[in-house]
């Protein structure tokens, strides 16, 4: 079968890589998973041997015929529901965990749309370079990603992982990350919040003075020579209270 590049399909080739994102996820009999982009099912395979139930979804109409012979016994019992369609669009059934080795493309909406949901935790593959930027404090990987994520999830990077552990082998390493729903930051207004985060890292040079001036806003005064990789999350929450 060929890779589609464009899907992200690097598929995870290395079992002691899975068996540890099925520690961390620490799955109960009880659990009901939602998987995204199963691929060849090597993720799934061991999400139905610890999970209660487990929901699929995938894009690729080759990976669902090849999921739904593998898995037959499965869906039958009803214990596998796979889902063919673009996870950004169809609708999401009802999980506590979310288990993914995800395509990289498509990183930062299904982010969001899972930070948007109700769940217990969440255990993720990213691009290592992605996951750098959702967990960065300050700093050049510091951005719009860091500040919005935090006032959903408390986000880690368990441990990178080799981009040898994947065929065909991607030109970048990846991490395996753990989000769990408590905010670290207190948000009154997403909206505010996301707007005023948005315009400060519009460009990334740009002092924060002009961000308050655009939006009408008064800011300490040493804040104003500061750019935007230097404010903490909880300063842009506590300021957008005044938007
Ligand atoms: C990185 S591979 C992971 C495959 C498998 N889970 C593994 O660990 O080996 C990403 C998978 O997501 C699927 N995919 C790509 N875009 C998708 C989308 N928008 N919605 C659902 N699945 C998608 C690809 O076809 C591929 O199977």
């Amino acid at each position: 079968m060929k890779f589609s590049k464009k899907l992200g399909q690097h598929i995870l080739i290395d079992r002691g890589v899975v068996s540890r994102i099925i520690r961390y996820a620490e799955l109960k009999r009880t659990d009901t998973v939602l998987e995204v982009g199963c691929g060849t099912g090597i993720l799934t395979e061991q999400l139905l041997k610890h999970a209660g139930k487990v929901y699929g979804i995938e894009k690729d109409k080759r990976f669902v015929k090849l999921l739904e012979n593998k898995f037959l016994g499965e869906i039958n019992e009803g214990k596998f529901v796979l889902i063919e369609g673009d996870a950004l669009k169809v609708e999401w059934p009802e999980f506590n965990k979310f288990v993914s080795n995800i395509p990289y493309q498509i990183s930062s909406e299904l982010t969001f749309r899972l930070l948007k949901r109700k769940y217990e935790l969440a255990v993720v593959m990213y691009q290592k370079e992605f996951a750098e930027r959702l967990v960065a404090r300050s700093g050049k990987k510091y951005g719009r990603l860091s500040v919005v994520a935090r006032a959903y999830a408390t986000i880690k990077i368990l441990e990178h992982v080799k981009a040898e552990a994947f065929r065909p082998k991607p030109k970048v390493d990846s991490s395996i990350v753990i989000i769990k729903p408590i905010p670290e930051i207190n948000v009154k207004n997403m909206e505010s919040f996301e707007k005023l985060v948005r315009e400060a890292f519009s460009s990334r040079r740009k002092k924060f003075g002009k961000t308050a001036e655009k939006l009408g806003i008064d800011v300490p005064e040493d804040l104003k020579n500061e750019r935007p990789e230097r404010i903490p999350p909880e300063v842009f929450a506590e300021l957008s209270k005044r938007l």
